[in-house]
């Protein structure tokens, strides 16, 4: 301000001294100055009166006129496209809560598609809400989901879960990681263990246990007994995993860590509150009991590989406990324990719930039933007896992947995932702001009749090469980009080779068809889904 009054001073200062110099009582100078100030007065008025005439001073004024109108509509331009940079639209609710219960519910009840339309309808296909005390948007399908998992994940965002799947899976636990630490370590567990080519070396290890369970837990019961799918198949998924991962084979020993890892389990979709009385506060204690139970098992383990009692190669732990990440740190205790529980948790009741979901829809569909036999006894035909699968024969059964495929579509793994918001990016000409979580879900894809026809139908023909295929970033079971399911390879090997098995040993009638869905993080039957079971005999 200051700078400003010095400059007008100074403009100004000269004539008015000149002035005041002319003025002076300085009678030497009098003359010369009245001279001099006359002189002045009349060169200002020709000059502005030959600009008057001239049209300069109107064109002057007019085009002072005219940039100050340019001035507001460029203000208002301004103004519009802030407008356009708004947040998008919706509602952020109760400080803290916002809408979180009425999610959870529709999330846990499988009503997710109610509570994305009523938004959609509401506000359109990009809104906001608050979520777990974070500010959070429900992005369109394909564009938005296309936009946010397309891109280099580590520039544009960063995997988030809600705080109970964080603190419960542990810090070091991939899905919790992001940036470099997170790439070292996927790379490391890619390498090491899910690696189609390294899944490919565990097909008759999976094969040997499918038959085993079958043989031990179905095939010894009598026709006409009643059994609950969800129980067995947990049981399979479990012991494999478990196996495969921590080497873990006593029954005893399999039954316990399963009892306890649920009790865990159960707190990731639970209130996090840390009291004594809540799921969550049992879940955490469970987790710390694992921590135990996982340290004892890693410390063994360490020794037996020194004194050359175990192989550096006999499963994931081994091989973890004797190869360093690409900059030659190996994982430490706690790394450790994060990293095989996330494996495990993510490893058996994902396919578990897919392969019981899978005994209930297929008999919905005598043909879906057919067209599986025949495809089984096709490939069964081809083998010598005892002959064990091999990878051609799991890329045979493209009729059963489409099965399981339509089982995913109708039951994700997830009906909603998330990411969070790294930088401030634009979508539809809103502003989403860094830091805020980006939500994809089915409701808007893969379950919506724009991109699906007969989307609640269950319909694996829809899979089929000759069909029209569904557009691009609709279907996406395995989630998509940096963090695309490391273990599908696996979970698609082991799915497989567990059905061929079953479907050439066991007949079945599902007690319960309508049997209720919730999603206590995952697909869970409410009833554990029973089925009446008859032996094939071939
Ligand atoms: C039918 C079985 C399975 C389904 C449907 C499934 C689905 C998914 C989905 C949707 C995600 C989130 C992806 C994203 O955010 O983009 C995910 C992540 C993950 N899955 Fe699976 N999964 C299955 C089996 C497995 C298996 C067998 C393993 C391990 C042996 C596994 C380990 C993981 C891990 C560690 C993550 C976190 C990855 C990360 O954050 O980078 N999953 N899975």
């Amino acid at each position: 301000m200051d700078s400003v009054k010095t400059n007008l001073v100074g403009a100004f200062g000269s004539s008015i001294s000149t002035l005041s110099r002319a003025l002076s009582n300085d009678t030497r100078g009098f003359e010369k100055s009245y001279r001099t100030f006359l002189t002045s007065l009349v060169l200002l008025v020709t000059i502005f009166t030959l600009a008057l005439s001239s049209g300069w001073i109107r064109k002057f004024v007019a085009a002072m006129i005219d940039k100050s109108k340019t001035a507001v509509l460029d203000m208002s331009v301004k103004q519009r496209k802030k407008s356009k940079e708004e947040v998008p639209p919706g509602s952020l609710g109760l400080p803290m809560v916002g809408d979180s219960l009425r999610y959870v519910n529709a999330y846990y009840n499988m009503t997710i598609k109610s509570y994305v339309d009523e938004k959609i309808r509401k506000y359109g296909p990009v809104f906001k809400v608050s979520l777990m005390g974070s500010p959070s948007v429900f992005l369109d399908a394909p564009a938005g989901t296309k936009l946010v998992l397309s891109h280099n994940e580590m520039k544009w965002t960063k995997g988030w879960w809600p705080k109970p799947v964080r603190e419960l899976l542990g810090k070091h636990a991939l899905s919790s990681q992001y940036g470099d630490e997170y790439l070292l370590h996927r790379n490391l567990v890619m390498k090491n263990f899910l690696d189609i080519d390294v899944v490919h070396q565990y097909i008759s290890t999976m094969e040997k246990k499918a038959v085993k369970h079958i043989d031990k837990y179905w095939l010894a019961l009598e026709d006409g007994s009643e059994v609950k799918a969800f129980k067995l198949m947990n049981v399979f998924s479990f012991s494999l995993i478990t196996q495969l991962i921590l080497g873990i084979s006593n029954e005893k020993d399999i039954i316990d860590f399963n009892e306890v890892f649920h009790d865990m389990a159960a707190g990731l979709m639970a209130l996090p509150v840390n009291l004594p009385g809540f799921q969550y506060w049992r879940s955490l204690r469970s987790r710390k009991l694992i921590n135990q139970m996982l340290n004892v098992h890693i410390e063994k383990r360490r020794q037996d590989l020194k004194a050359g009692r175990a192989s550096p190669t006999q499963d994931l732990l081994s091989v973890l406990l004797s190869t360093p990440n690409s900059e030659g740190h190996f994982l430490t205790s706690d790394e450790l324990c994060d990293s095989l529980l996330q494996l495990v948790f993510g490893g058996h009741d994902t396919t578990a719930a897919m392969l019981t979901l899978s005994l209930r829809l297929i008999k919905e569909d005598p043909a879906v039933y057919e067209e599986l036999k025949q495809e089984h006894a096709t490939i069964a035909a081809s083998k010598k007896p005892g002959e064990l699968l091999t990878k051609e024969d799991l890329w045979a059964m493209k009729y059963t992947w489409r099965v399981m495929q339509e089982v995913m579509r109708l039951y994700p793994a997830n009906q909603v995932m998330f990411r969070e918001a790294r930088i401030t990016f634009e979508h539809h000409g809103y502003t989403i702001p860094k830091g805020w979580k980006l939500c994809f879900t089915n409701a808007n894809s893969s379950w919506d009749p724009k991109f699906c026809k007969d989307p609640e139908k269950f319909k694996p023909s829809r899979f089929n090469e000759d069909k029209e295929k569904m557009p691009p970033w609709i279907h996406f079971p395995f989630g998509a980009g940096h963090r695309i399911c490391p273990g599908q390879d696996f979970a698609r090997v082991e799915l497989l080779i567990f059905l061929h098995h079953f479907l050439r040993k066991i007949d079945w009638t599902v007690l319960v068809p309508n049997e209720k869905i919730e999603y206590r993080l995952l697909a869970t039957p409410v009833n554990g889904t029973p089925i009446k079971i008859t032996k094939i005999r071939c």
